[in-house]
This record gives structure tokens, C-alpha cells and sequence, in this order.
């Protein structure tokens, strides 16, 4: 079928398209997404659309970094556990006083952490080192100046860029933006994301199986896997084996749809109603040199809506999505990373693959020993394999067989 072709690619296997060239092909069909200002606290797992500059310095002022006295050094120059220095306790200073006196010669002021330190101190005593008085204290130690003293600016100057544009939004760089005093930030809307799935043997989870039915998964995996990536998802599920119904089933979803991701009803078969329903309306349909998920295709549904159909087996669905969908799903939402991390680990047994396909192995990858073994066969129903994997091994297509103790490409997953 000519459909069914691709174009010559490298592989050594002139009908199959290479996995990088349908990367490049969905990767084009996602534009970036609008950008939107949302308040801190709804912005986790966004990517950040503008730089991010400090206005002020963190820390903001001079403040100690224990609880104890504020002192000048040269005072306790000749302080000892044998011969403790007294100084008179002039002000106590917890942390978020506004009004901080200047600290006089030979007097100490008690101080918090956190606390800003005053004027004419430049070291900090801890308590631990005093006999912790309130009226006098009397220090059994010496300090360096500036010990356990916080400068102002030693963490961010004002006028730096704290974060650059691109970056994820997880906790630590949501603190930071809260530090510096940003209440709201700029970033990319979600890339909004229509999954469905058909398929008449396809049944809701919970209720009773007849023979010949069984769970629907693809659906709910891929959902899962598109809001991990960041993106919205709306999910359709049980959509007849119809070209009609099919066609009725995403009108109410075009004008807030940015992809739609359909698994199943795309290989050979007599009833492949996405395949079906799609052809000649802007989506092409290819095989693709992987293993598994060779029957892709991609395209806009009647000009407009972004389309990437995913085979249907389970495993292929969701290999398919991490080769294909989620890079371009970050990279339109404004994602700088787009990519898993790759390690090159030591493998723990011998492998065969396929000629001229690049193939996608399930595998745990062990960090403390940097090796990789197998989960589970090849075959791409085997869901229960990738639900056990941490990581994906990458096998290259001029690769057919490797022996223990060969390094390979591991994708990792979480
Ligand atoms: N004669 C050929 N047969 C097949 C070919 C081929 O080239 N020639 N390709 C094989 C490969 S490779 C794959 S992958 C599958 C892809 O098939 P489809 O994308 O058309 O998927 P279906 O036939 O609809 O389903 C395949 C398999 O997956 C199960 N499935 C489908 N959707 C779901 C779902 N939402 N939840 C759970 N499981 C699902 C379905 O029951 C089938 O078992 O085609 C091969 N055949
Ligand atoms: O490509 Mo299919 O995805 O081998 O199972």
C-alpha cells in the first residue's frame, strides 16, 4: 500500500522511515504556545518564557547565620574557656527587626538567626560558646571576623538573572523566585492535548470481561504520560470502529485541541478505523525503522489540528510516545530540556534486535554499578515489563546482537 511507504533513509531498509526523520516531522507540527502570567503557586512543571532577574540581593542585608551574639571581634580577641571575656547584653535582636541599633565598642548585642546584624559588629558569637546571659555574657571563645556572618548579595546580586528562560519550574526554582520577591511569573501555556483510543474489544476498567475483550489502558497511560510531560489532557476513550463516529467524536474538540494523540487502528488490519478515517484528511501514515512502534503517522486533520497516531499495542504506544510525542510536547511548551537523560551503561546479559530497526528494550538501570539489565521480552503487548523498567535501552539499527558486558545507550525514565 502505498501509504504504507517511506522514503529512502539510511537505515539499509529503503520502505521504513528513519526515527529521526518522524521526530523532525512531529517535532514541526507543535508550535510554541502562548505565554501566560500566572501566579507562583500555579506555576510548577511550567517552563519559564522570559529570563528572571533579581531586583533585589539575597540575602538582602548582613544577618547572622547562628543564634548568638553580635560582637566585634577585637573584643574577644583574648577570650578562653579559662579566661571568658564579659560584655554588657545592650539589645536582643530576633530575626525581622526593622530597627537595629548600632552596636557600641566592648558591648554585644544577642541576635537570632536570620536576624539582620547591626551596624559596628562583624562577627557572631553562638550561644553555645557563652554562658548564654541576657544582662552580660560572658564569651569562652575568640571569633574570626565575620565568622557566621550572611553578606548581603552572597547568594544573588541584584540586577543577576536568577533563572533563564526555558527552565522547568520545580520546587527549588519556585523558592527562588519567591526569595527574590516574584509574585508571578511568565510562562508557556500547556500544550492542550486530545487523547483517544478505539477499538472494539476495548472495555472501562472495573467492569466484567467477556471473552475476546479486554482492559483499555492505552488511553489512560497516554494521558498520564502527556500531564507528566506538563501538558493538559482530555481523554476519549470507546470510540466506535466508525470513520463517521470518529469524525463526530472530534468535532466538539478542534477549536481547544493543540494535538491529538490516537493509539491503535493504524497497522494492516480490515478494520483500522483511525487509519481509516484519517487518510486524505492531512495525516500520512509511514513505517517507521523501530521496534516497537513502527506504524506511525502524522499530520494536521484538515489543516488544522496537530495529529500523531501511535500503534496500539500497549508497549509500542507508550515507546512511541517518549521517542516522538514528549520531546515535542516540552520543546512547544517552551521547555529547554526536551530529552531524557542518556547514560551509557554496562549490560548484565546478551541481547539480539532486529536488523535495520532501531530497537527500544525495557531495562533497570543501576546507578551505583552503572549497568543495565533486561525487563522482560521484546514483544510489545509485554506492559507489565515497562511498568517495571526504569529505563529504555537504546539499540542502534546496524546493531543485531550484543554480548554481556557490551555498553549501550540507556534512556532513563524517571
Ligand atoms: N499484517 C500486519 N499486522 C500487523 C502489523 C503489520 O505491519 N502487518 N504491524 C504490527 C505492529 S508492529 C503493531 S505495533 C500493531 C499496531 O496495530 P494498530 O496500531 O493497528 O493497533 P490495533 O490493531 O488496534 O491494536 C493492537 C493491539 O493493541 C491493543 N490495543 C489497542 N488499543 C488499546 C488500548 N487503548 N488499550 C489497550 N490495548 C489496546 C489491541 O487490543 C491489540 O492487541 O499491529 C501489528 N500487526
Ligand atoms: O511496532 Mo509494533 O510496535 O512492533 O509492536
Amino acid at each position: 500500500m502505498a501509504d504504507d511507504r517511506g522514503v529512502p533513509n539510511g537505515t539499509g531498509t529503503p520502505d521504513l522511515t528513519a526515527v529521526a526523520d518522524h521526530q523532525a516531522k512531529v517535532a514541526a507540527l507543535l508550535q510554541p504556545t502562548p505565554v501566560l502570567v500566572k501566579p507562583l503557586a500555579d506555576c510548577l512543571g511550567h517552563a519559564l518564557a522570559e529570563d528572571l532577574v533579581a531586583p533585589i540581593s539575597l540575602p538582602p542585608f548582613d544577618n547572622s547565620a547562628m543564634d548568638g551574639y553580635a560582637v566585634r571581634s577585637v573584643d574577644l580577641v583574648d577570650a578562653s574557656p579559662e579566661q571568658p571575656v564579659e560584655l554588657p547584653v545592650q539589645e536582643d535582636i530576633p530575626a525581622g527587626r526593622i530597627d537595629v541599633p548600632p552596636l557600641q565598642p566592648g558591648t554585644a548585642h544577642r541576635i537570632m538567626t536570620g536576624a539582620q546584624m547591626p551596624p559596628g559588629a562583624d562577627a557572631v558569637i553562638p550561644v553555645e560558646r557563652t554562658d548564654r546571659g541576657t544582662e552580660h555574657v560572658r564569651a569562652f571563645a575568640s571569633v574570626q571576623p565575620g565568622a557566621h556572618v550572611r553578606r548581603a548579595g552572597e547568594d544573588v546580586t541584584a540586577g543577576s538573572t536568577v533563572l533563564t528562560a526555558g527552565t522547568t519550574l520545580a520546587a527549588a526554582q519556585l523558592g527562588v523566585a519567591a526569595a527574590i520577591g516574584a509574585a508571578q511569573l511568565p510562562v508557556h501555556r500547556p500544550v492542550r492535548v486530545l487523547v483517544l483510543s478505539t477499538g472494539s474489544e476495548l472495555v472501562e476498567p472495573g467492569t466484567a470481561l467477556q471473552p475476546g475483550q479486554i482492559y483499555e489502558s492505552n488511553g489512560l497511560m497516554l494521558a498520564a504520560a502527556v500531564r507528566e510531560a506538563g501538558g493538559e489532557a482530555t481523554l476519549l476513550r470507546f470510540v466506535p470502529d466508525d470513520v463517521d463516529a470518529f469524525h463526530r467524536a472530534l468535532a466538539p474538540h478542534l477549536a481547544s485541541t493543540d494535538l491529538l494523540i490516537t493509539s491503535g487502528g493504524v497497522s494492516a488490519g480490515a478494520y483500522e478505523v483511525v487509519k481509516d478515517a484519517l487518510t486524505g484528511e492531512g495525516v500520512e501514515f509511514t513505517k517507521v525503522a523501530m521496534q516497537p512502534g513502527m506504524p506511525q503517522g502524522c499530520g494536521r486533520y484538515r489543516g488544522g489540528m496537530a495529529v500523531v497516531t501511535l500503534p496500539g499495542n500497549p508497549v509500542s504506544s507508550m515507546v512511541s510516545f517518549e521517542v516522538f510525542v514528549r520531546p515535542a510536547l516540552l520543546a512547544a511548551a517552551g521547555h529547554r530540556t526536551t530529552r531524557r537523560p542518556v547514560r551509557r551503561a554496562v549490560l548484565t546479559e546478551p541481547l539480539t534486535a532486529p536488523t535495520d530497526r532501531r530497537q527500544y528494550r525495557r531495562g533497570r538501570f543501576d546507578p551505583a554499578t552503572g549497568t543495565v539489565g533486561l525487563q522482560g521480552a521484546p514483544g510489545s503487548h509485554l506492559l507489565a515489563g515497562l511498568a517495571q523498567a526504569n529505563c529504555l535501552l537504546e539499540i542502534p539499527e546496524d546493531v543485531t546482537e550484543l554480548a554481556a558486558e557490551s555498553t549501550v545507550d540507556v534512556m532513563l525514565l524517571d
